[in-house]
């Protein structure tokens, strides 16, 4: 039975009486709106954890963008009804009030890996994130915490924090989940018009084109413009960046014997669709 929860207070008695039991705890931090790619990481924890908690918060600290905030998504009776279906044991539901009470004053920080790209792109954004992911992880007390590869950068930046501050927390980086024309699947996906859906695949296409063409010789900084110029002409507004980075620190990298990463953001519709594939 999932239940929903929406205290701190109520989630930690839970939380505590598992423990004691000697039962392993997993969380799904998520901004709900939730499709097959947070189901997958759900069914994951379930496959790998005693219990299962899913957070649904729409964290205001990391949007920078106020217009974003007011149209993201929320469905949350839905998402419920989702989530029992895994099943997950507790949907974590707190308010702005809960999570950020009269006073909250503190920042978690992440340097370096939090800089570039998205965090470039979204000035405050990865502060944000940092602080409610190590929040969520004091909340629920959890032994995993699973995250999306398709937020690369983000999983790069939570598995910082968590070697940094020692958070007793394992953390496990999920494949992404696609749509069958490639597009990865994500909440402001909705927000696409259907000629826009009907185009949308192609950022996926252009990127997986370009290093295939990497890993058989062509130069990075060719292969790369070629895909910008596909995402462009096939009709998207604007493609903000296609990088080639190492894989960990998100460092520009021209040495093909480390992991490196190939990341991408570009503008649909007014959506900011963003993915990334290893090279
Ligand atoms: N297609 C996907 N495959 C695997 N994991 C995903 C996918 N989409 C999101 N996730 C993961 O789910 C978690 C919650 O993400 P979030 O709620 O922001 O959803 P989202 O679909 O990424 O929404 P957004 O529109 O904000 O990008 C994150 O760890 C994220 O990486
Ligand atoms: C990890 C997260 C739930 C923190 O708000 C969010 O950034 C997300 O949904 O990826
Ligand atoms: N999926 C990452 C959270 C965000 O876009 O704000």
């Amino acid at each position: 039975m999932t239940e929903i929860v929406h205290t701190v207070a109520e989630l930690r008695q839970r939380v505590r009486a598992w423990r004691a039991a000697g039962e392993s705890v997993g969380v799904v931090p998520t901004m709900g709106a939730l499709h097959e790619g947070h189901l997958s990481l759900a069914r994951r924890a379930r496959a790998e954890c005693g219990r299962v908690i899913t957070t649904i918060f729409v964290n205001p600290k990391q949007f920078n963008n106020p217009d974003d905030l007011k149209k993201y998504p929320r469905t949350l009776k839905a998402d419920a009804s989702l989530l029992s279906s895994v099943p997950v044991d507790i949907v974590f539901a707190p308010s702005v009030d809960e999570v950020y009470p009269e006073g909250f004053a503190s920042t978690v920080s992440v340097a370096g890996v939090s800089e570039p790209l998205e965090g470039r792109m979204r000035p405050g954004h990865f502060d944000g994130v940092a602080t409610v992911v190590t929040k969520l992880f004091g909340m629920t007390e959890a032994h995993r915490g699973y995250f999306g590869q398709k937020d690369w950068q983000q999983l790069q930046v939570v598995l910082r924090l968590v070697r940094d501050l020692n958070l007793p927390v394992e953390v496990v980086g999920c494949e992404t989940i696609r749509e069958a024309d490639g597009l990865a699947m994500s909440s402001r996906n909705v927000r696409l018009t259907p000629e826009g859906r009907a185009i949308a695949g192609v950022l996926y296409s252009a990127i997986t084109a370009a290093a295939t063409d990497i890993r058989a010789g062509q130069s990075d900084r060719m292969a790369i413009r070629e895909a910008a110029e596909k995402v462009r002409a096939a009709g998207f507004e604007r493609v903000e960046y296609i990088e080639l980075r190492d894989a960990g620190t998100l460092m520009p990298s021209d040495d093909p014997r480390r992991a490196r990463r190939m990341l991408a953001a570009a503008w649909l519709d007014g959506v900011r669709l963003i993915d990334n594939i290893p090279v």
